[in-house]
């Protein structure tokens, strides 16, 4: 029987997340972002096509690297204007019952004390179905908003986090017993207050006593995904991630860093089965194969080469405006996305030359996995990438809103169905059953978080 994938909407409250300059396109809604039934009727689109979640990146800076200002960001909408992700959850679990909600936040710019709370708060809303993307940002936009000269080194920025998860886990994990809240009237006693406990968490970075405000929820900890694959991202996803977000583009570079994930999990004392790896794909679908092919020359003739040179300036720090064309494009240590920096430098087959790089930028799917064809054909890449990469599932994003989701859904999924590669229902209830099976609602043993789990009264320090 082959291996089953699992498939995420990949998105943002925004206009210009991936596909810039699409928002020209007549028939793309992007510009509802704003209306709260936009992203209503998004998530009961992924629910009839039996999506796993709806995963929502999200950034809190501006940018403005590309030209050293952010007026092409501006021009061409690259992920600004853009709204916080936390909010469109609660809507969207009101008019579905399974899909699930990833929300990205950054464990450099968002103290864990309050994070905790509105972690807590989305998984009782959506009552288990709730992950939370950790990444520690690359912005340095967002830095300057947030009362820092500079940001913060990069590898410092994932030790900050390494903490930030210990706070998280010990105020979901080891502050509330699962039976504090009693609610006894006679008594009235709502909450036992021998059953929660302080964390008294003193580490170098954050000092939080606790007690966490949140009763526990259905997952407690909620699903860890983790989207950075730089050598010091793939140990911090080794260690905590249960789904990474893998960066890097090709189906030899996917395998390698979910090989080297696995490892490390392996030697963290992890399960490696405990981590689902995803990758990103563009597709453009067809009922004809002719029908595919005008979609993209559509898309083509409105992409927007400024746009994206202005997001991969932001993400790799390279500012490629500033270059000579005909200079190699030389690896230069940035405290920007290393993945992204490596992408076309150190991790390139073979050198290549700034005009080379941003004839890849500027071509519609130049940065990943990406296919144009019938559902047929959309089908037999993506199990061609299962299979080669070594991977476990796909965030798939948009060029249209909703039109490329719409004819996933209508006509990839029942073909991925057919093959047996693709759930027909959903049986599971909570997010982390759906990925890891019934019955496996809280984190499993093994993961660095449930060493902190209170089953019964015992100290934490
Ligand atoms: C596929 C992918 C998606 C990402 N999505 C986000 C995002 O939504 N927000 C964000 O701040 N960083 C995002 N990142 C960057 C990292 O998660 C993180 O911010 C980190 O600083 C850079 O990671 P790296 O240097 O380990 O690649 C993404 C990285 C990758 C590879």
């Amino acid at each position: 029987m082959p291996k089953k994938m699992h498939l995420n909407a990949f998105e943002m409250n925004c206009v210009g997340h991936l596909a810039h300059g699409l928002w020209r396109h007549p028939d793309n809604t992007r510009h509802r972002y704003t209306d709260i039934t936009y992203w209503t009727e998004l998530a009961q689109l992924l629910e009839r096509g039996k999506f796993d979640a709806l995963f929502l990146a999200d950034v809190v800076g501006v940018y403005d690297v590309y030209k050293q200002g952010d007026e092409t960001a501006l021009r061409e909408s690259v992920q600004i204007p853009c709204n916080d992700p936390f909010f469109v959850v609660p809507p969207m679990a009101l008019v579905t019952k399974h899909l699930g909600f990833a929300v990205t936040s950054s464990t450099t710019y968002e103290h864990p004390f309050g994070h905790a709370r509105r972690m807590s708060t989305l998984d009782h809303l959506t009552k288990g179905r709730i992950a939370w993307n950790v990444v520690t940002s690359y912005l340095p936009s967002a830095a300057r908003n947030f009362v820092l000269e500079h940001m913060v080194r990069h590898d410092e920025r994932y030790e900050i986090a390494e903490e930030y998860m210990d706070v998280s886990y010990k105020l979901w994990e080891g502050s509330w017993e699962d039976d504090a809240v009693i609610r006894d009237v006679q008594k009235q006693i709502y909450t036992d207050p021998d059953k929660v406990h302080f964390i008294h968490h003193e580490g170098k970075y954050f000092k939080v006593p606790g007690p966490h405000l949140s009763q526990p929820s259905l997952q407690r900890t909620p699903v860890i995904y983790q989207a950075g694959t730089s050598a010091r991202g793939r140990a911090f996803a080794a260690k905590h991630a249960e789904a990474v977000f893998l960066g890097g583009g090709t189906v030899d570079r996917l395998r390698q860093y979910g090989e080297d994930i696995r490892r490390q999990a392996r030697a963290f004392g992890r399960n490696p089965e405990h981590i689902k790896l995803f990758a990103g794909v563009a597709t453009i679908v067809g009922r004809t194969k002719e029908e595919a092919q005008r979609k993209y020359e559509e898309y083509a003739r409105l992409y927007s080469v400024e746009g994206v040179l202005a997001h991969y300036g932001g993400g790799s720090g390279y500012d490629l405006s500033a270059y000579d064309p005909e200079d190699d494009l030389e690896y230069v240590e940035t405290d920007h996305g290393q993945t992204s920096a490596a992408q076309f430098t150190k991790h390139s087959p073979k050198k290549l030359k700034v005009r080379e790089v941003v004839k890849t930028l500027g071509t519609i799917g130049g940065r990943g996995l990406f296919v144009v064809g019938t559902a047929e054909e959309v089908a037999d890449r993506l199990q061609y990438w299962v299979e080669e990469a070594g991977i476990d599932g796909f965030n798939v994003s948009q060029f249209l809103s909703p039109g490329t989701l719409q004819d996933f859904v209508e006509l990839v999924v029942p073909e991925l169905q057919k093959r047996k590669l693709f759930r027909e229902n959903y049986e599971e209830t909570t997010l982390r059953e759906r990925l890891f099976g019934k019955g496996t609602v809280q984190l499993p043993e093994g993961h660095p978080g449930s060493v902190y789990r209170r089953t019964t009264t015992t100290s934490l320090t």
